[in-house]
Order: C-alpha cells, then sequence, then structure tokens
C-alpha cells in the first residue's frame, strides 16, 4: 500500500528519499562496454540472446521488415501516429534557432552559426514495453535539426523481430537505419562503432537502469543528451481533487518500470486517504500491475504537508520528470516551479496526454536532473561554431589591447602574432 507521510511528523530525508537500483549495474555495464570495444557484432549478439532472448543473425533492420511492418499496423494506428506526429513537429519546429552576424564596427564582422549533427543515435526503449511514442518524440527533433544521418537502436523481440509499432513509428518520422539491439550494449555501439553499427555523435533517448548507467559511462567519447530513467510523476493535487483522477495518473507513471516514482503531495488528509484507498482499487486492474505494485511499493508516496505553498517547495527539492498541479488556478503556481522535467496543468491534464499527444516532449531529465538538465528538443542534436573577421585597419586599433593582454598572461608569441600584422607590410 502506498505511505502517506504527515510533513513535520517524519524527516526530509524520508520525504526526498528515492529507492534506487540495488544490483552494481556500473560494474555489469562497464564488462557489458569493453566487451562491445572488442568484439563488436558478436558481443552485440551475444547480448541479444542473453537479455532479450532473440538469437539474431543480422543486427540491421531491413527495407522487407519494415514494410511488412506498416502492413501490420492498423490504419487507425497509423493515423494516430501522423496526428501525434503533427504535434510534435508543431511544437518542436518553434525551437529551431538561427545563428547571427554582427558588424557593427567598422571593419569587423563577428557571428555565431548553427550546426546539425552529422550522425546522431537514437535509443528506444523496448525491454518491458515497446514504446512508438518515444520513437516520435526522439526523432522528430533530431529531423528537425537537419542532422544528417539517423541510427535508431532498441531491443528485439525473443523472435528476433522488432515491434511492427515501433519500426512504423520510425517510419513515420524518418529513420534512416535501425538495428536490433537494447541496453548498455546498444549504447556501447553507437559510441565506438562495431561492423554494423556506426559510431555517431551523440546518443539521446531514455532507457532503464542499465541504459542511463553506459550513457554515463561512454560520456566523453560521444555526447548524451541526459539521464533520462525510470519515469517519475510528482502530482500537486488540493482537496477539491478527484481522488481516481489522482489515483490513475499516479499509476499511468508506475506501470513504466519497477523504479519508477510516483509521489502525491497534497494538503488534504481526506484527499491522501482516497487515494491510498483507490490506489489499491485501480491495481488489480492494470495489466501491468505487477510493475506498478512494485514501483508503488519502492517508490511511492503521499506528502501531506500544510500548504500548497509548502508542497511547491518540496516538489522543487525533488526536481521531478513531471509535475501535475491539480488546483485551482493552476498557472498562479507555474513561475514558483523551478525544477521539473514538464509541467501539466489543470485538473484535466492528465500526464499521459504529454506522452503521446500534446506536442512537448516526453524524453525529460529524471532522478533529480531536472535541476540542471532540460527536455529533449532540436538544441540537443546541433551545435554551434563562431566566426571573427578584421580588416587590417581594424586590427590596427585593436592591436595594442591585445597585445597588453597577451603580455600580462607572459605570453608574448601572441602579443607577436598580432603586432606583425601591423607593423610590417603585407
Ligand atoms: N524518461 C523518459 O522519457 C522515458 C520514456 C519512456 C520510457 N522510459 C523508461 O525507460 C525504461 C524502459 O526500460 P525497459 O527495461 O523496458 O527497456 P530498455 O530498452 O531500457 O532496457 C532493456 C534492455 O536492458 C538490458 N538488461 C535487462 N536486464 C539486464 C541485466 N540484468 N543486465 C544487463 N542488461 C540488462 C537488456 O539489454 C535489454 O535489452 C523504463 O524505466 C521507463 O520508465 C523513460
Ligand atoms: N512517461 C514516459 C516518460 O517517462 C514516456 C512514455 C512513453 N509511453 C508512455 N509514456
Ligand atoms: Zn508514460
Amino acid at each position: 500500500m502506498i505511505r502517506i507521510l504527515k510533513c513535520g511528523e517524519v524527516a526530509d530525508e524520508d520525504i526526498l528519499a528515492r529507492a534506487i537500483p540495488t544490483a552494481d549495474v556500473g560494474s555489469v555495464v562497464a564488462e557489458i562496454i569493453a566487451d562491445v570495444r572488442k568484439n563488436g557484432d558478436a558481443a552485440l549478439k551475444k547480448y541479444a540472446e542473453k537479455f532479450d532472448g532473440a538469437r539474431l543473425e543480422t543486427l540491421t533492420v531491413t527495407p522487407a521488415e519494415i514494410e511488412a511492418a506498416m502492413a501490420q499496423v492498423t490504419p487507425e494506428f497509423i493515423g494516430i501516429l501522423e496526428k501525434a506526429a503533427g504535434n510534435i513537429r508543431a511544437f518542436h519546429s518553434r525551437q529551431v534557432r538561427n545563428g547571427f552576424i554582427i558588424n557593427d564596427e567598422p571593419g569587423v564582422v563577428i557571428g555565431q552559426k548553427i550546426i546539425p549533427m552529422d550522425r546522431a543515435g537514437i535509443y528506444v526503449p523496448g525491454g518491458t514495453a515497446a514504446y512508438p511514442s518515444t520513437v516520435l518524440m526522439d526523432l522528430i527533433p533530431a529531423k528537425i535539426a537537419g542532422v544528417r544521418e539517423i541510427i535508431m537502436t532498441t531491443p528485439p523481440r525473443r523472435d528476433g523481430s522488432i515491434d511492427p509499432a515501433i519500426l512504423a513509428a520510425a517510419r513515420v518520422a524518418g529513420a534512416d537505419r535501425i538495428f536490433k539491439s537494447g541496453g548498455a550494449q546498444a549504447i556501447a555501439a553507437l559510441a565506438y562503432g562495431t561492423e554494423s553499427v556506426p559510431r555517431v555523435d551523440k546518443i539521446v533517448g531514455p532507457g532503464n537502469a542499465f541504459v542511463a548507467e553506459a550513457k554515463k559511462q561512454v560520456f566523453g567519447a560521444v555526447s548524451i543528451d541526459m539521464i533520462a530513467g525510470p519515469s517519475e510523476i510528482l502530482v500537486i493535487a488540493d482537496g477539491r481533487t478527484n481522488p481516481r483522477w489522482c489515483a490513475a495518473d499516479l499509476l499511468s507513471q508506475a506501470e513504466h518500470d519497477t523504479m519508477a516514482s510516483a509521489v502525491l503531495i497534497t494538503d488534504s488528509m481526506a484527499l491522501a486517504q482516497a487515494v491510498q484507498a483507490e490506489i489499491e482499487r485501480q491495481l488489480p486492474k492494470l495489466e501491468r500491475s505487477e510493475i506498478a505494485r512494485a514501483a508503488i511499493e519502492n517508490n511511492g508516496k503521499i506528502i501531506v504537508a500544510d500548504t500548497l505553498a509548502k508542497a511547491v517547495e518540496i516538489a522543487n527539492a525533488i526536481a521531478p520528470e513531471h509535475l501535475e498541479l491539480c488546483v485551482d488556478a493552476p498557472f498562479d503556481y507555474l513561475d514558483g516551479i523551478r525544477h521539473a522535467g514538464s509541467v501539466f496543468l489543470g485538473r484535466h491534464c492528465p500526464e499521459a496526454l504529454g506522452d503521446y499527444f500534446a506536442g512537448p516532449n516526453h524524453t525529460l531529465p529524471t532522478g533529480g536532473t531536472a535541476r540542471f538538465s532540460s527536455p529533449l528538443s532540436v538544441d540537443d542534436f546541433v551545435k554551434k561554431s563562431q566566426y571573427i573577421y578584421y580588416t587590417r585597419d581594424a586590427l590596427r586599433k585593436a592591436a595594442p589591447d591585445v597585445a597588453g593582454f597577451a603580455r600580462q598572461e607572459g605570453l608574448t608569441g601572441h602579443a607577436r602574432s598580432v603586432l606583425s600584422r601591423t607593423e610590417e607590410k603585407q
């Protein structure tokens, strides 16, 4: 049963605590990465068999497999994918940035340009559930950014196939190449390359604890978006909120992963008790009730605070992936929310709306990293480069200052390089 904690009666650490996987994920992942670096495709196939139960001849998804998948999914589902993709494109198109150029001073031009990544790797989770929505969320911003080549990896099913809905979403969103590999081994392949999987410049996408740890370990050899691990929901609700809706929203994220987290903060003990009972009533009805129950036991809690202002303070300390504001006048609270991946405003905005359809991204920082990370966006798929142009006259004007600065640092070579151009004839 989900615990009720009363603020002031329990220690702050208990309120903020979050269980993390007990297995030694770090060393397991380090071993897998070393193996993939050494043995390439053979290691990927070995782990596909070990962890996914799939014996693979080849790791590459063929065009024929994508065609077959398109025929397997219903036209209704293709229609939903396209509608969702339209909303996601509309939102992410607004994130596109332009370079800039400044020539305020005579003879000086300085600027910054925006360059899409050459090659991005998108990890799509697929261990305990297939996530076609993540395909759209992660691929569409890359496409909009203008990435030259988008590589997607996802774990195979036991029969060696990929869920057709995943392949259909990849077709709608425009993946260039798709590989059957999951977990830490897929991240290692994207970071270092294998015979089949090309090395990428940046890896994005959520995953379980093994995926998140692998992204941490390969960072530096390759860029990563963020650590997007087990899903999290934090609901702030006042006493006028329907407990059935609260319970359903908490369970919607609990069903992702046994280590997912589901937290309600309310100023009403009556609501807290009603939601506690409602969770017990709804849990057995879920298809993934065992996963959701484990998550509720590991990382589920209801915190009763004296005021909603205190609820916001606790929410900022937790920095959740998703934050629902089920209160009157939700926009009044928005400025006060400083740390959350995505905020859902009002009682008619369940988090699932953002998971699939509204348009903002669902790949979001977890584990408190919303304190310093942002949702996946077009920015993740571009980098910047600067440029400088000076005429001889402009350089002559700047030379004494540059040389003075260089001498201060004891770098007379720098001073020389500037002065030589202004003192000597061409
Ligand atoms: N933050 C987000 O935006 C977001 C979006 C969707 C899903 N998620 C999260 O992604 C996660 C998906 O997890 P998943 O497990 O279903 O799929 P996954 O694809 O992340 O992981 C499956 C892989 O984990 C590896 N693995 C499993 N057990 C292992 C072991 N004992 N040792 C080494 N490797 C092992 C296997 O290689 C397997 O292919 C969930 O936690 C879900 O909450 C997050
Ligand atoms: N809630 C997940 C992010 O934590 C995203 C997702 C995909 N499908 C359903 N939900
Ligand atoms: Zn979800």
